[in-house]
C-alpha cells in the first residue's frame, strides 16, 4: 500500500517535504490544494470568496480520492481532516503522516503569505484556535513528526525512516 499521506496545518510544510520525499524515494507527489485550483481553474481564495468553504471542502473530498494512487505521496490541505470520510479513506488507503507544528511557527511561516483565506484575519487568533480544534483530528495520523525546528532534510530522513521500519510500506 504505497500511498502516503501528509497531514498537517497551514504552513507545516505538507507541500515542501513532499517534494522533496519524494525524490527521496522516488514516489510521484501530487498536492490537492494545486490540483484543486487546477481543476476549478481559480485560486483558492477566489473558490472561498465566490463558493464559500463548504463548496471547497466538496472539491477537496472528490480530489483526495482521485489522486489517492499507489506509489503516490498525496500532500493535503491543511483542514483535509476536517471530514470523518476523508479520515477514514486516507487510512484504507495509506499511511498517513502528521506534519507538527507550534502555533509561533506556523505565524512565522505564513507571514507573507496571502493564499490561506481562513488566516486572512485575527491571523495570531486563528491559527491558536484552528490548530487546539483540528489537533485531535491530526493526531489520529500513523505517524507525527515535529516540524517546528528541523530542517527540509531531516524532516524528510524522519519520515523515510518510519516508512522503512513499517511493515506496510514497500521500499
Ligand atoms: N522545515 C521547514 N523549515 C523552514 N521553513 C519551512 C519548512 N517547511 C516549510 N517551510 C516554509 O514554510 C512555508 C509553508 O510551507 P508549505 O507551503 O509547504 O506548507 P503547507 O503545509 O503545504 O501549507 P498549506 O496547508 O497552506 O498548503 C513555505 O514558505 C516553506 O518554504
Ligand atoms: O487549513 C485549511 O483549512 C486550509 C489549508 C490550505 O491548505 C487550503 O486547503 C485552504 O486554504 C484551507
Ligand atoms: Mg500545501
Amino acid at each position: 500500500m504505497n500511498t502516503i499521506f501528509l497531514i498537517g496545518f497551514m504552513g507545516a510544510g505538507k507541500t515542501t517535504i513532499g517534494k522533496n520525499l519524494s525524490q527521496r524515494l522516488s514516489m510521484n507527489v501530487v498536492d490537492t490544494d494545486d490540483m484543486i485550483e487546477k481543476v476549478c481553474q481559480k485560486t483558492i481564495n477566489d473558490i472561498f470568496k465566490e463558493e464559500g468553504e463548504e463548496a471547497f471542502r466538496h472539491h477537496e473530498s472528490t480530489i483526495l480520492k482521485e489522486l489517492s494512487w499507489p506509489e503516490t505521496i498525496v500532500t493535503t490541505g491543511g483542514g483535509i481532516i476536517k471530514n470523518p470520510e476523508n479520515r477514514q479513506f486516507m487510512h484504507q488507503q495509506g499511511i498517513v503522516i502528521y506534519l507538527h507544528t507550534d502555533p509561533r511557527v506556523v505565524l512565522e511561516r505564513t507571514a507573507d503569505d496571502d493564499s490561506r483565506p481562513l488566516l486572512a484575519q485575527n491571523r495570531k487568533q486563528r491559527i491558536t484556535r484552528l490548530l487546539n480544534e483540528r489537533l485531535p483530528q491530526y493526531l489520529e495520523a500513523d505517524y507525527t513528526v515535529n516540524t517546528s525546528m528541523k530542517s527540509v532534510d531531516t524532516i524528510t530522513e524522519e519520515i523515510a525512516g518510519f516508512l522503512a521500519r513499517d511493515r506496510r510500506f514497500r521500499a
